[in-house]
């Protein structure tokens, strides 16, 4: 397996979770269906809850944006500060919850209410997030060496504290510095990147980015981050011009620190 060098002015990673510390197949086989499976009941379960109000107000907020971009989507109109007809405002809910992922958007609406619904399936057991073998290992060894390491994915915060925190190498929280989510901006905008150097206090250039996603990629290396573009099975293929351009691994332990022991 061919070493890989992070420049020896790197002082932070940051890692995308879906294809790079987890397989795809995680989140499109056990954690999507348990949403769609559950959605319904979740929703009558939970409708007169603040938290479940916020979600469903979020949802709306970005179905007015998606319909200024004209973009088509199943219209929901629920207010909940007014009377409505429960049944059908929950059905209306469903179905753009539905569609967004159908079309797999990742917008901080849909992924907000995500994080809230496994929430059970993982404090139950039902669901233990899955971590490639590397992975651990990796982050372990890199902290040694001074790094700190930070999450960048779309799925929400508490997503993402739920996969690390109930997974199963059990709770690895603590080795992680922070976590980011699209709250701080979608991941194919630089300037989310920009933001994030700002927030851990380190220039882009310090900071080393692994990701799946070439689009993710492009726009971390327009924001001067440095980018590793992870290769797992069941990625997404890669044209020859990616391949050619970008620096690939095929596993974490393939990175090496260089001037660091
Ligand atoms: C970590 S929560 C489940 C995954 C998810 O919903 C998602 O959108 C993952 O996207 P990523 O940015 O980690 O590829
Ligand atoms: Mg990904």
């Amino acid at each position: 397996m061919a070493t890989v060098s992070i420049p020896a002015g790197t002082s932070a990673l940051l890692l995308d979770i879906e294809g790079t510390t987890t397989p795809i197949t995680f989140v499109k086989d056990i954690l999507f269906p348990y949403i769609r499976e559950h959605l319904e009941d979740y929703l009558s379960t939970h409708w007169e809850e603040d938290e479940c109000k916020q979600d469903v107000h979020l949802l709306k907020k970005q179905i007015e944006e998606d319909m200024r971009q004209n973009r088509a989507c199943p219209v929901h109109a629920v207010d909940q500060t007014v009377h409505t007809d429960e049944e059908k405002a929950i059905r209306e809910v469903v179905d753009n919850v539905l569609w967004q992922m159908a079309a797999d958007r990742k917008s901080t609406a849909l992924k907000q209410l995500q994080g809230h619904m496994w929430r059970t399936a993982y404090a139950s057991g039902r669901i233990k997030g899955e971590i490639y073998q590397d992975v651990i290992p990796s982050i372990k060894r890199w902290r040694g060496q001074g790094l700190k390491v930070y999450i960048y994915s779309s799925g929400s915060v508490e997503a993402q504290k739920l996969l690390f925190g109930y997974s199963v190498e059990g709770d690895v929280l603590e080795l992680f510095d922070g976590h980011f989510d699209t709250s701080i901006g979608p991941k194919v905008d630089g300037k989310s990147y920009e933001r994030i150097a700002e927030r851990i206090g380190c220039p882009p250039e310090e900071i080393t980015f692994l990701t799946d996603v070439t689009r993710e990629a492009k726009a971390a290396e327009e924001a001067g981050v440095n980018v590793l573009v992870v290769v797992r099975p069941g990625n997404m293929e890669l044209t020859d011009e990616e391949r050619a351009h970008y620096n690939l691994i095929t596993s974490f332990n393939q990175l090496e620190l260089t001037g660091r022991v």
